[in-house]
């Protein structure tokens, strides 16, 4: 019987290898001493050399983008899964006439053989690949899933061997930012890698490939940008555009008492279009706040990063209430948990307060649960500090409505954001 995901042969053993990345010393061409390889370890139970290179080898992307990768009846990839208590296994996703997408563990004996039904062994996994396509035999008699087309990886799967570690830049939930370098047909380029540990669970392994997914729908000036992610190997990677200048808070901390008016209205305007760009594409962001907002190149130019907590729903139900930025949060998300673009619209408005206070951590003295309860219970809002121009404070204010449908959308508001910007 060939065994899917969640029923694999019982009394066979995964694919298994596993093998460590090197480490290297580079020198860029512009002299510039790249730091090292970040070292690289492939899952115990993992993949067989002569697929390792293959192009429908797909790694550990998750379930959800294999299933996009896959149009047509017949098209399928080779894809490492998290299996049965943690174990990784080769498996391969495709597309049947039934239209679902069907996944097959690969299994192996003790005698080397890789089969899906043990009904017919192979001496590799390309091999066994080969027959299933060439012969079209299905892979189960139930599922009638045949292999016809293999689907090579999309441009935003990265090898980890393209990446060049240049130095930390900051601490991610999961795992080490870094400067990097990446290289690939257009050259070489400057970037930012998010990590994730290799010790990591399948939930937080989908919940960080799950922001790669989200931001990879994006293309905005104000909105940092995806390049693609590394999931061959551990730690995976998410592989972004870089903001050199780093999270607003803290440059609003070490230049907010001498930075011109100018540039503070215009660090609104900027966050306000990147916002008002994910509001026109549906997404809750769920984290808006200054250190969330990069900076880049010379201009300083304002991006909105981190959607690690992002959602495209139109209403967001979240019982968790995991680490949720309290001090951010609109009245409904604190009492009822409801997030919505109406709830991004306030944390904006906490945003703004942000800017004009130097990078001040927002209800100054009152902690996370004082001031949850004074939100809720006394309607209290905070003081717009002295120096934000009135137009704006009057905006933010209005972010801060109680009932979220009188909230302004961040298109709404926009225009006059801009136009303050540019006096
Ligand atoms: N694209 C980037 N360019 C430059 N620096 C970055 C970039 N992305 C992240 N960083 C740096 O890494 C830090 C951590 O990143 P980020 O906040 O996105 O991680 P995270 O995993 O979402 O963590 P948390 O959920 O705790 O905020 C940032 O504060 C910033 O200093």
């Amino acid at each position: 019987m060939a065994s899917t995901i969640g029923e694999t042969g019982k009394g066979t053993k995964s694919t298994q290898s596993g093998q460590s990345g090197a480490k290297k010393l580079k020198k860029t061409k512009e002299g510039t001493s790249v730091e090292d390889k970040i070292e690289t370890k492939d899952d115990e139970g993992s993949i067989t050399d002569d697929i390792r290179n293959a192009d429908f080898y797909h790694g550990l992307i998750p379930k959800t983008d294999a299933e996009a990768l896959l149009k047509k009846e017949g098209d399928f990839v080779l894809r490492k899964t998290e299996h049965n208590s943690g174990v990784i296994v080769l498996c391969i996703s495709v597309k049947t006439d039934g239209e679902k997408v069907k996944h097959f563990v690969i299994n192996t004996d003790t005698n080397k053989s890789y089969f899906i039904d043990p009904a017919h062994k192979e001496t590799s996994v390309s091999n066994l690949i080969n027959f299933y396509k060439s012969s079209k035999t299905p892979l189960s008699a139930a599922s009638n899933a045949k292999l016809k087309k293999a689907i090579e990886r999309p441009p935003w799967g990265i090898n980890h061997d393209a990446i060049f570690i240049v130095k930390k830049l900051g601490q991610g939930a999961f795992g080490e930012v870094y400067l990097a370098e990446y290289v690939s047909e257009k050259g070489r380029e400057r970037v930012a890698v998010k990590t994730m540990k290799g010790e990591a669970s399948r939930d937080a392994r989908n919940k960080f490939l799950k922001e790669a997914r989200m931001m990879r729908k994006y293309d905005h000036r104000n909105v940092v940008k995806i390049l693609g992610v590394a999931v061959h190997e551990h730690p995976l990677m998410i592989v972004m555009e870089c903001c050199e200048g780093g999270a607003m808070c803290s440059y609003l901390k070490k230049n907010g008492k001498t930075m011109p008016m100018k540039e503070k209205n215009r660090f609104v305007a900027e966050a306000a279009e990147g916002l008002a760009y994910l509001e026109k594409q549906q997404c809750i962001h769920r984290d808006i706040a200054a250190r969330n907002c990069l900076l880049s190149g010379k201009a300083n130019t304002v991006k909105i990063s981190d959607f690690g907590m992002s959602d495209d729903k139109a209403i967001l139900h979240d019982d968790t209430l995991e680490k949720v930025p309290v001090k951010w949060l609109a009245p409904e998300v604190l009492q009822d948990r409801i997030y919505s673009l109406k709830s991004d619209v306030w944390a904006f408005g906490v945003l703004v307060w942000e800017i004009y206070s130097n990078g001040a951590e927002p209800y100054p003295g009152l902690t996370r649960l004082q001031t949850r309860a004074k939100i809720v219970l006394t309607d209290y809002r905070m003081k717009m500090p002295d120096d934000t121009p009135g137009e704006i404070a009057k905006i933010a204010i209005q972010c801060w409505e109680k009932n979220a449908d009188k909230r302004p959308s961040l298109s709404g508001i926009l225009p006059d954001l801009k136009k303050l910007a540019d006096k």
